[in-house]
This record gives structure tokens, C-alpha cells and sequence, in this order.
């Protein structure tokens, strides 16, 4: 992914985290047999001093008791994706029952569980998504009210339909993004939380100009990276878990076996292979 390309050297570990055992260990706050998160890259093994990672995220972390759920939800719904779901949308968004939150890349780990709690909000929730199979899935099974196949839907006609939209979490960036802006109520906001359209872009890209409906919608535009709430990690950590023991949060996981297939598996999270949180199981 070349937007990520300045991050990893010829020759250094793919960055990735990983739910891990501890299977030897001489420090006493991560004693064998627990279950961690840590940003170690694509390893099947690692040895590490406990410390954190450059991300400044509190990795390694250990697991907090989460009952029978898997571990590996540590990865997903109940780590960093999920919390970034949960600051990115309600810190920035701030929404308000009876508004309407327009998510894309709403079939992720990041997007599907926005709609989630846009739905538990109150909000009105509209989910962009490749494909048919994803927005059933969203509508459905997660409560999504509306969907929209942004590869073969009339994308502009779809994103009127539903509009005006109070608050944009916006996973994907480009000219998707743009469109929705022009279609946004006055004072709404937007959560800049990815441009994965884009990660793979060769040239610099040609862009709309959002500054009309910034302008005239008097619009919040704000970027953010997750690490902004590392105090509050476990916060969100918590109330996850919390919403998924209530039956308010649903997850999926597409799971790839076999450290061999990590390339594989990453390709295709990159052309929409998965829904939900993408995992490889070593
Ligand atoms: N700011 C932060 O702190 C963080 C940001 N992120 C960002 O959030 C976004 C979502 O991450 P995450 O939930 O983990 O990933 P996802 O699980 O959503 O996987 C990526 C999805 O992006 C969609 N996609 C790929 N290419 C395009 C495109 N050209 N246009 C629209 N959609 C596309 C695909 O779904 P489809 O079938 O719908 O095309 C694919 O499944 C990413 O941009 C990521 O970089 C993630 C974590 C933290
Ligand atoms: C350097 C250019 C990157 C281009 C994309 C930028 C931002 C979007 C994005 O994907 C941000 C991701 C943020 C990730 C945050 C944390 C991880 O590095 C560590 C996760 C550790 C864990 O506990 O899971």
C-alpha cells in the first residue's frame, strides 16, 4: 500500500497487530499463559520488553476479561478498529437522535460498527459498500436504514435520495467523499477517518473542491488517528463489550488461515474481499 509505503523499509517487518499468548515470560505484568495485543507486525513469534510501540497505543496490552467472547475481537470490535469507531464517530461527530449519519466503507470493521452506534444514538443511518451481499447484511442484520452499492448504484442520485446528512464518517476519501459533502445539512460534520480509495494511487489526485459546501454549509471537517484517546482506551474497550452484551453491537470477522495466505488475506481486504474485521489465524 504506498500511502503506508514511507512506514515500512525494504527488508523490515510488515506492520500489523496481533492477539498473542504469552508462552515464556520474565516480567511479572505479563505473565505466561495471558492473552495480548501487540502492534509486532507479521510474525508468527515475538520477543518483546512489554514496552510500547511507536504508535504510542498501550501495546502490549492484555486482553481485559471479555467472558466467552474470542480473543480475537481484541483485533477488531473490541480494539483498535472498534475504538476507533467509537471516538472517530462520537467525538467528532457528536450526533444526536434523530440525525442522520452517512458511514462509507460501512461493511468494515470500522464502518459497520459506526452504523451500530449511530443506530444506538438514535440516529438515521445510511451505509456506502461494494457490494449487494454487504448491504443485506447491514440492513438486515445490523439496522442500517439504508444502503448504497457505491459500484453500481446511480452513486449521486443514491447519496440525494437520502440526504441531507448531519454527520459523515468517512472511511474511504475521494470523490465518493466529495459527493456526499455537497449533500450534508447545515453545521454537519465530518469524521476524516481513512482515504482507502486512495492508498494506491501512483499520481497525486485530481480533487472537487469541498470548500462551497464547507462554506455554505458552515460544515466540521476534522481528521483524526485513534492514538488521540489512548487515555481513554479501555473506555471504549469497555463499552463494546458492553453494547455486544447487550445485543446492541453486532460483529463478523473474515478469517484467513495460515500465516502464508497474510498477503493474500491483505490484498484482498484492500479490494473488498472482506466484511467486518479482516483476521489471519496462524
Ligand atoms: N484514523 C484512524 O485512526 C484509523 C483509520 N482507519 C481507516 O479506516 C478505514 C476503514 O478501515 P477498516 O475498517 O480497518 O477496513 P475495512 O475492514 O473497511 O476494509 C477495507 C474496505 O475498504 C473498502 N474499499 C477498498 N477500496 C475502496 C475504494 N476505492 N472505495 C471505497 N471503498 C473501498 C472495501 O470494501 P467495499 O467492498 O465496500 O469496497 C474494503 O473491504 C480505512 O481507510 C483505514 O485506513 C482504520 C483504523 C484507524
Ligand atoms: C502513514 C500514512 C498512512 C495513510 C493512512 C492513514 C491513516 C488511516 C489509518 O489507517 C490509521 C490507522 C491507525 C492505526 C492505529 C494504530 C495502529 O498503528 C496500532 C494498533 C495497535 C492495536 O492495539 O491494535
Amino acid at each position: 500500500m504506498r500511502a503506508y509505503a514511507p512506514r515500512v523499509k525494504t527488508g523490515k517487518t510488515f506492520m500489523g497487530s496481533q492477539v498473542a499468548k504469552i508462552v515464556e515470560s520474565k516480567n511479572s505484568k505479563f505473565p505466561e499463559g495471558t492473552y495480548i495485543v501487540g502492534e509486532y507486525g507479521w510474525k508468527t513469534h515475538t520477543i518483546s520488553n512489554g514496552k510500547g510501540t511507536v504508535s504510542g497505543l498501550p501495546s502490549a496490552w492484555i486482553i481485559p476479561d471479555i467472558g466467552n467472547l474470542p480473543h480475537s475481537l481484541a483485533l477488531g470490535v473490541l480494539g483498535m478498529p472498534g475504538n476507533t469507531a467509537y471516538f472517530g464517530l462520537l467525538e467528532l461527530c457528536q450526533p444526536k437522535a434523530g440525525e442522520t449519519v452517512i458511514v462509507t466503507g460501512a461493511a468494515g470493521a470500522v464502518g459497520s460498527h459506526v452504523g451500530q452506534i449511530a443506530k444506538i444514538k438514535g440516529c438515521r443511518t445510511v451505509g456506502v459498500a461494494g457490494s449487494d451481499e454487504k448491504g443485506k447484511w447491514l440492513v438486515d442484520e445490523l439496522g442500517f436504514d439504508h444502503f448504497i452499492n457505491y459500484k453500481k448504484d446511480d452513486l449521486r442520485s443514491k447519496i440525494k435520495e437520502f440526504a441531507p446528512y448531519d454527520c459523515y464518517f468517512d472511511n474511504v476519501g475521494g470523490e465518493i467523499s466529495s459527493m456526499i459533502m455537497a449533500y450534508m445539512s447545515l453545521y454537519g460534520r465530518i469524521s476524516v477517518c481513512g482515504a482507502i480509495s486512495g492508498y494506491n494511487d501512483t499520481t497525486v489526485p485530481k480533487a472537487t473542491i469541498v470548500q462551497y459546501p464547507l462554506l455554505f454549509n458552515q460544515l466540521r471537517m476534522e481528521g483524526f488517528v485513534v492514538q488521540r484517546w489512548v487515555d481513554r482506551w479501555f473506555e471504549g474497550v469497555e463499552q463494546n463489550k458492553k453494547w455486544i452484551n447487550e445485543g446492541k453491537l453486532k460483529y463478523k470477522e473474515t478469517v484467513t488461515h495460515g500465516f502464508e495466505n497474510m498477503y493474500a488475506a491483505f490484498a484482498d481486504m484492500l479490494r473488498g474481499g472482506n466484511t467486518g474485521k479482516a483476521i489471519v489465524k496462524v
